[in-house]
């Protein structure tokens, strides 16, 4: 029998801010982004809960989609609207169990290999990076760049995917030229000398993403 596939999320999930606390979470919520992810690092369950309770009833009153990163069992316990995996948690994460929980599920993505065995995991969307240099996090393997984005973009055809790694506003255009249905950021949000004018912007140009 072949694997069942995640709940569908739209082709085009739009702005996609990716932080580390409740507080840019309920910050970004009233500035009216709509898909975004609580990307909390290397801490113990108990550590992590109650941000991740409160980041998930947030999402919720506000309708939002928001992906908890990593913490896929806290996310199924709090009724998440989705989780993000990277590749190495494909080897330890219980897929059955976040699918029959209902909940979406994004995969991190590097190349040819990456994708094809992401795919196979049948997800609701699929995440491709890192795009640009990035100082965020420490990547093991070159930056794809645009060309590769769009060739990895064509071929995924109608497939939901997201762009990440380096995305600064000034990039945004070039990387929605490729066809990408949504643009994943940190720092061109939370390193901006003033936020609130950097995620305007970015919600102009990138939107909120489709209903
Ligand atoms: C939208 C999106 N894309 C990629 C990542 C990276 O996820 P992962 O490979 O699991 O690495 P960490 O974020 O856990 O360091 C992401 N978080 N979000
Ligand atoms: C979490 C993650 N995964 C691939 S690149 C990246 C960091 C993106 O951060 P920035 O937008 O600041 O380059
Ligand atoms: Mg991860």
């Amino acid at each position: 029998m072949s694997t069942p596939a995640f709940p569908s999320v739209p082709k085009r999930l739009g702005l996609y801010p990716v932080v580390d606390s409740v507080e840019w979470i309920s910050r970004l919520l009233e500035a009216g982004v709509r898909t975004l992810q609580l990307r909390i690092k290397d801490k113990r369950d108990e550590e992590v809960e109650a941000d991740i309770a409160a980041a998930i009833a947030l999402g919720k009153r506000y309708e939002a989609r928001l992906f908890i990163n990593d913490y896929w069992r806290l996310a199924i316990k709090h009724r998440a609207y989705g989780v993000h995996l990277g590749q190495e948690d494909l080897d330890v994460a219980n897929l059955d169990a976040i699918r029959d929980a209902g909940l979406r599920l994004g995969l991190s993505t590097h190349d040819n290999m990456e994708m094809d065995r992401a795919l196979e995991a049948r997800p609701s969307y699929i995440a491709l990076g890192h795009v640009f240099p990035t100082r965020t996090k420490q990547m093991p393997s070159a930056p794809q760049g645009l060309t590769q984005l769009a060739a990895h973009i064509r071929t995924l055809g109608d497939y939901p995917t997201v762009a990440i790694g380096g995305i600064s506003i000034d990039r945004v255009p070039a990387v929605l030229a490729t066809g990408v249905g949504s643009v994943a950021l940190v720092s061109a949000i939370t390193q901006a000398p003033d936020w609130q004018a950097a995620t305007a912007q970015l919600l102009e140009l990138v939107g909120a993403g489709d209903e």
